[in-house]
């Protein structure tokens, strides 16, 4: 388990004092995918590079496994991160170096015995698919092949816990998916800990099983992905969330709606279309939709329907009600006009 506790981190420029990270506490399960969303400059660069204290915290302890890695040095600091391993925006694969040399590079840096080294490079060349690349240079590469050797390196000493710096943000969507699923296996079948920072709603809504939002060094948000997504709080979050699932009626067409605007949420196991059907048997209210869409985080469904309810106002209210006890969450957007 990783716990980060009150963790500040504060540059000091000549001509500010800029605070990168601003008390923040999370606990990370061992086993779990944690994601960090926020926009440039929210610090999420700051609070991951003091995790493996590529960065030095300025205040605050940093506990994996009940180590506390801000009491460590020398020795028993770099064998600390061995146990974290790090993938990067811009893979920083040393280019003079064939694919088999970079990753052996990290197992000579950890003194692995030299006649261990080629199986456990084939065997991490293995794992990300890339066998027949062993003796090829970066350059020959596309960016999707040069991540999974910068994976590969990473994992080269049994780490417990993974930390991904935007690992995917220099690539197409095709290969981010295909990025994503390797971190999903190597999640499951190693049970390693992987914390990755994105400014990517969709990375998070793919892989993450919980979540935290950082603006301007701070955490103002957090939990599991699917709450989040269900029932986000923070203005900030709504925002990011907009850019997976954006629910904005042009005003246009809003200026022409006379009914109550809704929005209905149906949580995994609900049966949607049933609801609304027998709502509009049940009571005297036509439903427009306006507006839907079905998103599957953690294979668990979650609707979000934008309706408008035409109908008199007490019948409407009944609708509502009854939509409510079917335990869909209903939001009343604006009041009948
Ligand atoms: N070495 C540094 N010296 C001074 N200020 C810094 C330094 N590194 C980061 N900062 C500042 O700390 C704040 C947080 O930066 P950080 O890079 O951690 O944010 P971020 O969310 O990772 O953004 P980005 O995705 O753009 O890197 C910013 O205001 C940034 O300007």
């Amino acid at each position: 388990m990783i716990q980060i506790q009150h963790l500040s981190k504060v540059y000091q420029t000549k001509e500010k004092v800029v605070k990168g990270v601003d008390d923040v506490s999370l606990d990370i399960e061992t086993g779990e995918i944690f994601g960090i969303v926020g926009y440039s400059g929210a610090g999420k660069s700051s609070l991951i590079r003091c995790l493996n204290l590529l960065e030095t915290p300025t205040s605050g302890t940093i506990l994996i496994d009940d180590v506390n890695l801000t009491k460590l040095s020398g020795v028993k600091l770099r064998q600390a991160r061995l146990k974290i391993g790090m993938i990067f925006q811009h893979f920083y694969l040393i280019s003079q170096k064939t694919i088999f040399e970079n990753i052996a590079f990290a197992l000579q840096a950890a003194k692995m015995p030299s006649n261990k080294i080629e199986t456990r490079v084939m065997e991490l060349l293995e794992m990300v698919g890339l066998s027949e690349k062993r003796d090829v240079y970066p350059a020959q590469l596309s960016g999707g092949q040069k991540q999974r050797v910068g994976i590969a390196r990473a994992l080269a000493n049994n780490p417990s816990v993974l930390l991904c710096d935007e690992a995917t943000s220099a690539l197409d969507p095709n290969t981010t998916m295909s990025i994503l699923r390797l971190l999903k296996k190597i999640n499951k079948e190693l049970n390693i800990t992987i914390v990755l920072i994105t400014h990517e709603m969709n990375v998070v809504k793919e892989i993450c099983d919980r979540m935290a939002i950082m603006q301007d060094g701070k955490v103002i948000e957090e939990g599991q992905v699917y709450d989040i997504f269900s029932n986000p709080v923070q203005p900030l979050t709504k925002e990011f969330i907009s850019s997976v699932v954006s629910y904005e009626i042009p005003d246009t067409v809003m200026s022409t709606l006379a009914g109550t605007l809704v929005k209905i949420t149906f949580k995994g196991e609900v049966a949607m279309e049933g609801v609304i059907s027998d709502t509009m048997q049940k009571y005297r209210v036509k439903g427009n939709f306006l507006h839907g869409s079905i998103e599957y985080i953690q294979e668990r469904a979650l609707g979000i329907f934008l309706m408008e309810l035409q109908g008199e106002c007490d019948e409407v209210e009944q609708a509502i009600a009854y939509i409510l006890e079917q335990n869909a969450q209903v939001e009343v957007i604006r009041q009948h006009v």
